[in-house]
């Protein structure tokens, strides 16, 4: 286990920029290294954040890109829930990543098959790993302490066998969803947790620095051989106490 870095910035506005030059540090070792980019994305606030920074790089080449998604939300690619929908709009669509690429589930199956049709896709792409192991996965985090659609005290947290799970009966709307099960997440080469605002601050805490009772999701989160890191921002990183990186601007991670 690699040690865990967390990174505090001013605002987003210092963040963003440095996001995205995680991603293409790691896409560019990666293609380097293996000829591809595997990338896992989640939805919430990151979609915005990303596809701006993303689309401010000069010139991004996105050709060898793979890209799936740590959790999904169980709607029509035209519904404003939908993450890849989403996506589609703020980023793929002005971006060279090749349809073949993009790893989407299938919403119109029920939220089982829709999970165990997602779970073949990812299989094809990693044909020789027990679970997946991605190059990057980005990860939100809700106020609650969830990542991906794994939510405080829910069984889906005990999972040990699947790589991809349904869920029926999400506290957050919309209610079902399919998402990565942590043990494909902690096989990630590098996991990048993006967090940001006040509203964050309390749980941030617990999560980082311990809490009395069960661990949130988010500090399940440990990858097992591939580096970990939080970057924050200021009003989100308010009530720490550790330790914690603030680079300046031009930063590199
Ligand atoms: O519902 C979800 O929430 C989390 C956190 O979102 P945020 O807006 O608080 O950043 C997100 O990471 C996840 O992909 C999404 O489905």
């Amino acid at each position: 286990m690699a040690a865990r870095r967390v990174v505090v910035f001013p605002s987003s506005a210092e963040l963003g920029p440095v996001l995205a030059q995680l991603v293409t540090s790691r896409a560019e070792k990666a293609i380097t290294g293996r000829g591809r980019f595997t990338l896992g994305l989640s939805g919430g606030s990151l979609v915005s954040m990303l596809s701006k920074e993303l689309l401010a790089l000069p010139d991004p080449d996105c050709s060898k890109w793979v890209v799936g998604f740590c959790d999904e939300r169980l709607v029509p690619f035209d519904d404003p829930e939908s993450t890849y929908g989403l996506y589609k709009s703020h980023l793929f669509s002005k971006v060279n990543i090749p349809d073949s690429g993009i790893l989407t589930i299938n919403s119109s199956l029920p939220v089982n098959e829709c999970a165990e049709d997602y779970t073949r896709k990812l299989k094809e792409v990693f044909p020789d790993d027990d679970f997946p192991v991605f190059d990057l996965l980005l990860l939100g985090m809700g106020p609650d302490g969830h990542t991906c659609s794994l939510f405080p005290e829910h069984p889906l947290l005990e999972e040990t066998e699947k790589i991809v799970a349904p869920i029926s009966d999400s506290p957050k709307p919309p209610p079902q969803r399919v998402t990565m099960t942590l043990p494909v997440v902690n096989s990630a080469r590098c996991v990048a947790f993006v967090s940001t605002g006040g509203s964050k601050a309390p749980v941030l805490k617990e999560v980082l620095e311990g809490r009395e009772g069960p661990a949130f999701p988010a500090a399940r989160v440990v990858p097992t051989n591939g580096e970990l890191f939080w970057l924050v921002d200021d009003p989100a990183a308010a009530s720490l106490t550790i330790q914690v990186e603030r680079p300046g601007s031009g930063a590199k991670l």
